[in-house]
């Protein structure tokens, strides 16, 4: 036990640097029941370095490895690659789906996204109806592709009657979620969805969320095609100043 804290201590997040292991992050001010461990997607992965709209300063970070798990690098690296081939593929279909070129989405990734890996772990809670694993909210980029166990816990917000859902998990299936990018690209035409994570007492969860973020240079805003006389643009606005939590990496608060 003290020594598995001692190997986490290592690949802690820090004020240098919001990659890696963190155990105490909040949802609208309230802590989560959960760990996590967040790793980028491109190297260097490059970030505004704040989210003030006018900062055009940029950053670069660097994942952390766990040293005693060797394995670990290179199975993250595989999976990777796969993933980042389908966020591709997903994000061109839904081009088509609203009757886009296939590569009008897409381009907007191209030159360094600033896309995100976070490995989430929700330990079995004694309380589970006091607290959430993840409180409600809406995730920020492009899309979510979502991998989880069989447990089950995450729930989405179905927006006809504000009741919450149980996503249930289906074998090796991915959960794709919009978010709030697509909203904006699409003025509206598609929403980004809220979702939570409740907890329970006996079994501990894993999930992997891949969040595919457009490059730190995009202003994102609604495309023309999505404008006119009756559709006037409803959101207008730099990712940077997008209000965002969870996963921004530059929205992160850090503990020390
Ligand atoms: O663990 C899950 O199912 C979802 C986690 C989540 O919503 C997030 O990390 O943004
Ligand atoms: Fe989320």
């Amino acid at each position: 036990m003290a020594a598995e804290k001692e190997e986490k201590g290592k690949v802690k997040r820090d004020i240098n640097n919001p990659l890696g292991y963190y155990d105490a992050e909040h949802t609208k001010n309230v802590r989560d029941w959960k760990q996590l461990f967040d790793l980028a997607v491109e190297n260097p992965a490059v970030f505004p370095a704040s989210h003030e709209p006018d900062d055009q300063e940029i950053v670069e970070y660097f994942n952390r490895w766990p040293e005693n798990l060797p394995e670990f690098r290179e199975a993250y690296e595989r999976y990777v690659e796969n993933v980042k081939t389908l966020g591709f593929k997903l994000v061109e279909l839904i081009s088509l789906s609203l009757g886009l070129p296939e590569s009008r989405l897409t381009e907007f990734f191209k030159e360094g996204h600033a896309s995100l890996i976070r490995i989430n772990h929700y330990p079995p809670c004694p309380s589970p109806d006091l607290v959430l694993g993840v409180g409600r909210h809406k995730d920020s980029g492009g899309i979510t592709i979502l991998a989880q166990d069989d447990v089950g816990g995450l729930e989405v917000k179905r927006k006809t009657d504000g009741a919450w859902i149980r996503v249930q998990p289906i074998p090796d299936a991915f959960i794709v979620n919009l978010g709030d990018v697509m909203e904006v690209w699409t003025n509206e035409k598609y929403q980004s969805v809220e979702h939570r994570v409740v907890v329970n007492s006996d079994k501990e969860r894993l999930s992997i969320g891949f969040f595919f973020n457009p490059a730190h240079h995009v202003n994102v805003e609604p495309l023309y095609e999505f404008i006119d006389h009756l559709n006037p643009p409803k959101k207008v606005g730099n990712f940077k100043k997008l209000d965002v939590e969870n996963i921004q990496v530059t929205h992160f608060k850090l503990s020390q």
